[in-house]
């Protein structure tokens, strides 16, 4: 149910269909915890001023609740959610690993966790805990004594931000991701705690799965109804690409799947760093990859999986979406700006409907070239929240589009 009364049950089918409810994390205490030290860890690029990360991202919540799309936060889902019992039993299983902090502190965090009421419990998972600020554990503890009291006992999750890659919509069912770097595995066992116990998606199916080989939401592109795109980089792996594919046809939700090498590099992490989609034809891309990009097409075939290509992407993505053409908005640009430009996420951008995006302003070059190619862009500033190098689609993650 959205504030109006009016259900709108989960179903995504596209990357550009009017926008209705979608899935945002305010950033919160985590990001406090980022230190020069930690950062790299932490897959953040810079340390972030976090009261005005929080103003930013309150502004862009605030530019879609203007458009009338539900915003629903994952905070609030997340203490929600631990109301159930069961819900909170599993959340501190997944929180305490013994191979990192040795049973003694294990058995402190457990249960102190245990202890605390749901909206704790909540910012724990999220915000992490240091040692210093766990209850000092009966007897000595050797782990607690070798570590410094700034060291995590339970690490926090700054990129939980980046609502976009924990969890995916695919038509009726949600797919949790499954995370590939140490630093964002967490992530997964919360979106997948809310989505198993959250009474929103009691009748929500599942596609895919948290444990299964990595896919990370910012590789995933719904290119059209049936196409899904997946990028295959530094996050996706081919085994996860390739089970994706097969639990989408399992399920009846693509015909074709489209696995894209991407480079492995800190620039292009996921496939929606180097293009997204901006109407249900065009796509916003880097310069740099248009003419080398290619993709694997993926279908199904007595059972099993069908692999053709690879061919140049804009023809397989075009062959797959039954369209003539698949247009790429011209962003013209040298390769110098082109590059400072995408590095700060100017291809990232998030549909609200066809022809409407948001992006950074920062971007102004890309932005221009958008507008004269007839997109309205929705301008947010992002110089806090992109230090995690993340634009407005990796902080987002749909549930509800319209159908075109
Ligand atoms: N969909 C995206 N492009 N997400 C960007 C995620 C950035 C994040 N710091 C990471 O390294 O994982």
């Amino acid at each position: 149910m959205n504030e109006s009364g009016s259900t709108t049950e989960p179903h995504v089918r596209s990357e550009v269909g009017p926008l209705r409810t979608v899935l945002l994390h305010r950033p919160g205490n985590e990001l406090k915890r980022l230190t020069p030290r930690n950062s790299d860890q932490l897959l953040f690029d810079a340390i972030p001023w976090v009261d005005r990360a929080q103003a930013e991202h309150d502004a862009f919540a605030e530019v879609l609740r203007a458009r009338g799309i539900d915003v629903v936060l994952l905070h609030e889902l997340l203490i929600e959610t631990l109301r159930d019992p069961r819900a909170r039993a599993a959340a501190v299983l997944s929180a305490v690993d013994e191979r990192e902090i040795g049973t003694d502190i294990a058995d402190a965090l457990r249960s102190h966790l245990s202890t605390v009421d749901e909206r704790a419990l909540a910012e724990a998972l999220i915000a992490g805990m240091t040692f210093e600020e766990l209850p000092a554990a009966e007897g000595d503890s050797l782990v607690r004594r070798m570590h410094l009291p700034h060291d995590f006992a339970l690490t926090p999750l700054p990129n939980l931000l980046f609502t976009r890659d924990s969890s995916v919509w695919v038509g009726d069912r949600v797919a949790v991701a499954s995370l590939a770097m140490p630093a964002r595995r967490r992530e997964s066992a919360i979106t997948d705690l809310i989505y198993a116990y959250h009474p929103r998606f009691s009748r929500s199916g599942r596609a895919y799965g948290a444990h299964s080989a990595p896919v990370e939401g910012g590789d995933v592109l719904l290119l059209a109804p049936g196409v899904v795109a997946i990028g295959v980089g530094e996050r996706t792996t081919p085994a996860g690409a390739e089970s994706f594919a097969r639990s989408m046809f399992a399920d009846d939700l693509a015909h074709t799947v489209l696995a894209v090498p991407i480079t492995q590099q800190r620039a292009s992490i996921h496939l929606d760093t180097v293009c997204t989609m901006v109407a249900e034809d065009a796509v916003v891309m880097y310069p740099a990859i248009q003419h080398s990009l290619t993709a694997y097409s993926l279908r199904p075939k007595d059972g099993g999986v069908d692999v053709s290509g690879p061919e140049p992407f804009l023809t397989s993505a075009a062959h797959a979406m039954g369209i003539d053409r698949l247009r790429v908005i011209d962003t013209g640009l040298d390769p110098v700006t082109a590059e400072r430009e995408q590095w700060e996420d100017g291809n990232n951008t998030l549909a609200l409907a066809p022809g409407v995006v948001v992006a950074y302003e920062r971007n102004v070059e890309t932005n221009s070239r958008l507008e004269a190619a007839g997109v309205e862009v929705v301008r947010i500033s992002g110089s806090e929240l992109g230090t995690g190098r993340g634009g407005p689609r990796c902080m987002s993650c749909p549930i509800t589009r319209e159908s075109l």
